[in-house]
């Protein structure tokens, strides 16, 4: 099951500059991990805002549901979720 989420990140003013560093540390070693089991997809920096879009590829909601509140950063995270499926004009599957 695809997913489209955004991620807008806020950080409280007051956090700590090294305890931002060691959640935004730990998000990026749990994504990249995620990436490499290919849960998620894509993972773009939306320009000019701290926010991304990205593409999960899992097998549930309750797994995405999992997967994003383990996020170091989900305290921090408003996420908006868009379950997707396939267009009918696609001329790709889901794999591509
Ligand atoms: O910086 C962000 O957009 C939040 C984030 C998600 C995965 C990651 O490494 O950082």
């Amino acid at each position: 099951m695809l997913f489209h989420v955004r991620m807008n990140v806020s950080l409280p003013a007051g956090m700590p500059a090294d305890q931002a560093a060691q959640l935004k540390k730990a998000e990026k070693e749990l994504a990249q991990r995620l990436q490499q089991e290919g849960k998620w997809r894509h993972l773009w920096r939306i320009a000019g805002q701290y926010a991304n879009i990205s593409i999960f590829d899992v097998g549930s909601v309750d797994e995405l549901h999992t997967l994003l509140t383990s996020l170091p950063l989900f305290p921090y995270m408003q996420i908006d979720v868009m379950p997707l499926c396939r267009h009918p004009s696609s001329i790709r599957d889901n794999d591509s």
